[in-house]
């Protein structure tokens, strides 16, 4: 019989049903990662909230896992280019808690409009404060949504009930989907210089992270209220303790922050600052649906292998499974490829099989390049939904099938439209099994991608490899593998070097700054 652990709070219907599909469930919360590691090779899944840390230490020593679970949407607690190396499928659920998110952040908003916990506790004091709290009206101000998603989506909509003007800037909403919510698609100065109130909702990504950074909360009108019920280095929490503290903001709401749990805090006792404890999806309703959710999907998958809202798995049949799954893991990671290397919206991706890949299912191919692709924006794409957010996002999908072999005997080729031409990467499969990125930005590289990753544009020019090498050997950084492609000599060279550890922003800004470098990025897979 499967064994299943849930180690964060959850609401008691997930090991109802554990019990009543079969399968053996332990609630153990509050462990440290030490304690977890000593008992998760037990176990063949894991079902989390947003404490638990699925570390590559935690997958490590989890011998039989496999299937984490999360009861909610952020995954950003989970290391899935760790699980997929590992082949645990990692599945979450993206909407169960989505309409109890929107209603927070709404419930934050007023809570700073009308400064309602400290008026509480002023009022609870004994000081009946009638003159000392004058607040503002949230009818026909600007609301400037950053992230239109699902949660972005509710919040519009009830602020708009509200008679709020509802502005957003999120780079992959299509013109289409913004009338249909009625707001108004606007870049992000703009939304910084026109909204009274702004609330994120958006994953935090490479992309997004800092996203209210200094300079940028610099931009905002005189007045503004902020809330963050999405994820926390979103903002950075330092200037805004600042900004609130000289008056250009006034007030900011966070119920995420960049350390969790926030014990202590600068922005603590500030004025007009209100913390809640990641309480986002803290209502009865949106707990027992994620947790209904999270059971039944993994109950599912230890019991008959079905998948459901895999965020690194594709759903396809048994029998097609050992053909296609190779193709499916190359068709992932060229997306990912891509997405990570690309700015703005994306009105077109194709997608070319050549030689032996055009015989095979092409469906799976699609999906698995759109996942890959997606979940650079954001966590809630799967095999099943890539397709969907794909057109909801405005991108034309294009299949071409070429049954004549090429240079390869079996190629995917992965091309998107962008503001700068159409851009492709290509790869192949070494023994029809192993993916292998053989082309990039019409470079020919031979890389495999998996891991962390090092991606540099640099000039050709002696010299240059050593000085990128004593960089990562000073910072501790071991590289596991390093290709090298270059259109002529002396001319652009592109790097893709494998590294034991994630680059950090601060060692990438370092090769950023290596003389001869044009472009340096940090990957995962
Ligand atoms: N506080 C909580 O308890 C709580 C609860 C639920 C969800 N969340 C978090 O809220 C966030 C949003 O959830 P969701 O379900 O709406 O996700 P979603 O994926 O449906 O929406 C995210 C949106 O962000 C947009 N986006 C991506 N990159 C962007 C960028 N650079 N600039 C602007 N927009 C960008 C995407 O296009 C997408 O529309 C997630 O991080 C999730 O983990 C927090
Ligand atoms: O991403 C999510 O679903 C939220 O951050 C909720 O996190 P929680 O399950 O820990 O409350």
């Amino acid at each position: 019989m499967p064994k299943v652990l849930i180690s964060d709070k959850m609401d008691p219907k997930a090991a109802q049903i554990f019990r009543e599909r079969g399968v053996e469930v332990d609630e153990i919360t509050g462990k440290t990662p030490e304690e977890l590691i000593a008992i998760i090779g037990e176990y063949d899944g894991l079902a989390i909230r947003s404490s638990t840390k699925v570390t590559k230490a935690i997958l490590d020593a989890a011998t039989n896992l496999k299937v984490v679970g999360r009861a909610g949407i952020g995954v950003d607690n989970v290391d899935i280019p760790a699980a997929s190396a590992k082949g645990v499928v990692v599945m979450n659920t993206p909407f169960g808690n989505s309409i109890t998110t929107a209603e927070h952040a709404i419930a934050l908003m007023f809570a700073l409009a009308r400064q309602l916990p400290e008026a509480n506790a002023q009022t609870q004091a004994g000081t009946w404060p009638k003159n000392g709290f004058m607040g503002v009206e949230v009818t026909g101000k600007t609301l400037g949504l950053i992230g239109a998603g699902n949660i972005g989506s509710i919040v519009a909509d009830r602020a708009l009930g509200l008679r709020m003007k509802v502005i957003a800037f999120d780079p992959f909403l299509s013109p289409e989907r913004a009338v249909e919510l009625g707001v108004e698609k606007v870049e992000l100065d703009q939304l910084l210089a026109r909204a009274d109130f702004i609330t994120l909702h958006t994953p935090l990504t490479e992309q997004t992270r800092n996203i209210l950074s200094a300079e940028n909360l610099a931009k905002t009108k005189k007045g503004v209220r902020i809330i963050n019920c999405a994820r926390g280095g979103l903002i950075d929490e330092a200037a805004l303790k600042d900004l609130l503290d000289s008056g250009h903001i006034a007030g900011a709401a966070l119920d995420v922050f960049v350390t969790e749990p926030a014990k202590e805090h600068t922005l603590f006792g500030t004025p007009n600052f209100v913390a809640t404890p990641h309480l986002g999806a803290s209502t009865s309703e949106a707990q027992v649906n994620v947790a209904i959710q999270v059971a039944e999907q993994m109950a599912d998958f230890l019991m008959t292998g079905g998948v459901t809202n895999a965020l690194n798995s594709p759903s396809i049949s048994a029998e097609e499974a050992p053909r296609v799954k190779p193709y499916m893991a190359l068709a992932e990671k060229l997306g990912s490829l891509v997405g990570q290397l690309s700015t703005g919206a994306i009105p077109r991706i194709s997608i070319h099989s050549e030689g032996a890949a055009a015989e095979v299912n092409q469906k799976p191919i699609v999906s698995a390049v759109l996942a890959g692709f997606l979940r650079t924006q954001t966590d809630t794409v799967n095999m099943v939904n890539a397709p969907f957010l794909a057109k909801e996002r405005g991108m034309e999908v294009r299949e071409v099938r070429t049954e004549r072999e090429g240079d390869y005997h079996t190629l995917l080729r992965v091309s998107v439209k962008t503001d700068a031409g159409e851009r492709s990467v290509a790869g192949t499969l070494f023994g029809n099994r192993a993916p292998r990125l053989v082309e990039l930005f019409g470079i020919k590289v031979e890389a495999d991608l998996a891991g962390h990753m090092l991606y540099v544009v640099n000039e050709d020019a002696p010299g240059f490899i050593g000085r990128l090498g004593s960089l990562l050997g000073e910072a501790g950084v071991n590289i596991g593998t390093f290709h090298l492609g270059r259109r002529e000599a002396g001319g652009e060279a592109i790097l893709l070097l494998s590294v034991d550890e994630a680059v950090t922003p601060d060692l990438l800004a370092k090769v950023k700054a290596l003389g001869g470098v044009k472009t340096a990025m940090a990957l995962s897979f």
